[in-house]
């Protein structure tokens, strides 16, 4: 099976708070909670990609932003190419625009969470 390529997007705020929504239950790693993001399409950077799901998911716009990590994880019924942004300053009020929850948490409540697997690494690096 083909890896498929994501982009995902670890907003802070200026109060060192850390954007999370909620993962629907019915979807890949459901029940969860993530930081947005989702599949690059085809023609599409990966720094595209994190912007476009950033303003489809929660309504902003990323202004200041880094690769922070680029990882391959395996959950066995699905391989992933990860590629996680930090984003430091931004545009816009983030708003669930899918009807998620979404929550605004600092680093120690973060690590109370449950994240998909592939997210231990970079929330320890946080
Ligand atoms: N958005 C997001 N996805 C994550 C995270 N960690 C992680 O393993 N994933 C996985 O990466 C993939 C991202 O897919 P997604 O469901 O967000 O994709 P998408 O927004 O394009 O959704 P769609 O397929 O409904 O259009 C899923 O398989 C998900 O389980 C995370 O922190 N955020
Ligand atoms: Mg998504």
């Amino acid at each position: 099976m083909k890896n498929i390529d994501i982009s995902i997007a670890v907003v802070k705020n200026t109060q060192n708070l850390f954007l999370i929504c909620l993962r629907p239950d019915h979807v890949h790693q459901g029940g969860k909670w993530e930081f947005p993001g989702g599949k690059i399409k085809k023609n599409e950077s990966a720094e595209q990609a994190m912007l476009r799901e950033l303003k489809e998911e929660v309504a902003i716009t990323a202004v200041d932003y880094r690769l922070l990590e680029s990882t391959f994880f395996d959950y066995g019924d699905k391989q992933l190419n990860l590629n996680f942004f930090l984003v430091s300053q931004f545009d816009g009020e983030a708003l669930a625009q899918e009807g998620q929850r979404m929550e605004w948490v600092n680093k120690a409540e973060l690590l109370t969470y449950s994240f998909p697997d592939a997210n231990a690494a970079i929330i320890k690096k946080l």
